[in-house]
C-alpha cells in the first residue's frame, strides 16, 4: 500500500473527546431468559484513538459497540457522540448521525455487490446528500492502493481489497469516529496486517478515532489501548498493547472462568 498519509489533513483537536459511554447497561429477556449484556460501562474515546475492544465471547463487546454506535438502544445510561446524547435522537436524527458522523467496518465487508469500488465509497456521502470531497477521496485511495479497482465489483475483487474498499468507505465522511468489528475475522494474515496498519496510520496521522472489536491479539496490539469486557462489565484497560500482554490477560479471563468469577 502507498504510505502518502503526510499530505493529509492533521488532526483537529488532539485529546477532544469525539465519543463516550456513561454507565451503558444492557438488559435482554426477563425472569429466567433475562442477561445483563452489559452492566453499567463507561469510557471515553478520544480523538485520534485507536481503541480495541477485548474479551471473552458473550462478554458484551458487540452489545458495547452496538450501543455506542447508536445501532442498538441500551436499557439505561447513555451514549454520546461529541456532544449528542444518542439517547435523546428520534430515528431520523440517529440515522443521520450514523451516516455522516460515524463510520463502519465489519467482518464481512458489507458492500454493495452491484455498485462499483467507488460507487460503494462514495455511496455513503451520496445518502447524506453531500458532494463527496474528490480530494479527500482520492488521498484515501491512493493509500489504500486502490486506484486501479475502483471500476470494479466486490466480487471482482480479493477479500484484502474489498475490506480497504470498506476501510475507504468509513471514512469517506470524515465520520467522528470508525468502528470496525472484526476488520481482519475474514482475512489473510498479510491482507489483515495492511488493514491493521492502515487503521493505525489513519489514527496517528489523520486523527481518525477508531474503536475495534477483535478476538486477536495481534490486532489488539495496533491499538493505543485494549479495553477488556469480562460478563459485561469493563474490567481493564491496557495502554500500548502487545500482543503477549493481551494473550496473557486473555489467559487470565479463561482461568476465572474456569474456576468460576466472584
Ligand atoms: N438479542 C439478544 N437477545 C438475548 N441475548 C442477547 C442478545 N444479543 C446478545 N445477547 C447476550 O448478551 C451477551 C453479550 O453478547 P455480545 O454479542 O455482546 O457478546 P460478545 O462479547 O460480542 O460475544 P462474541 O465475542 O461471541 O461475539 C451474551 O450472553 C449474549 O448471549
Amino acid at each position: 500500500m502507498n504510505q502518502r498519509t503526510d499530505a493529509l489533513s492533521s488532526p483537529e483537536r488532539p485529546g477532544a473527546v469525539v465519543a463516550a459511554a456513561d454507565g451503558l447497561t444492557k438488559v435482554y429477556g426477563e425472569g429466567e431468559t433475562r442477561v445483563v449484556a452489559l452492566a453499567g460501562v463507561s469510557a471515553r474515546f478520544l480523538r485520534g484513538e485507536f481503541t480495541a475492544i477485548m474479551g471473552p465471547s458473550g462478554s458484551g463487546k458487540s452489545t458495547f459497540m452496538h450501543c455506542l454506535a447508536g445501532l442498538d438502544t441500551p436499557t439505561s445510561g447513555t451514549a454520546r457522540i461529541g456532544d449528542t446524547d444518542l439517547g435523546s435522537l428520534n430515528d431520523v436524527q440517529l440515522t443521520k448521525v450514523r451516516r455522516e458522523r460515524i463510520g463502519f467496518v465489519f467482518q464481512a465487508f458489507n458492500l454493495l455487490p452491484t455498485l462499483t469500488a467507488w460507487e460503494n465509497i462514495t455511496l455513503p456521502c451520496d445518502l447524506a446528500g453531500h458532494t463527496p470531497d474528490q480530494a479527500w477521496l482520492s488521498d484515501l485511495i491512493n493509500i489504500l492502493g486502490l486506484a486501479d479497482r475502483l471500476g470494479h465489483r466486490p466480487a471482482q475483487l480479493s477479500g484484502g481489497q474489498q475490506q480497504r474498499v470498506a476501510c475507504a468507505r468509513a471514512l469517506a465522511t470524515r465520520p467522528a469516529i470508525v468502528f470496525a468489528d472484526e476488520p481482519t475475522g475474514n482475512l489473510d494474515s498479510r491482507a489483515g496486517a495492511e488493514i491493521l496498519s492502515f487503521l493505525r496510520s489513519s489514527a496517528k496521522e489523520l486523527g481518525q478515532t477508531i474503536v475495534m472489536v477483535t478476538h486477536d491479539p495481534v490486532a489488539a496490539a495496533h491499538a493505543d489501548r485494549a479495553l477488556f469486557l469480562a460478563d459485561g462489565s469493563l474490567v481493564h484497560e491496557m495502554p500500548d498493547p502487545t500482543a503477549a500482554g493481551v494473550l496473557e490477560q486473555m489467559k487470565a479471563f479463561d482461568v476465572s472462568q474456569r474456576v468460576g468469577r466472584p
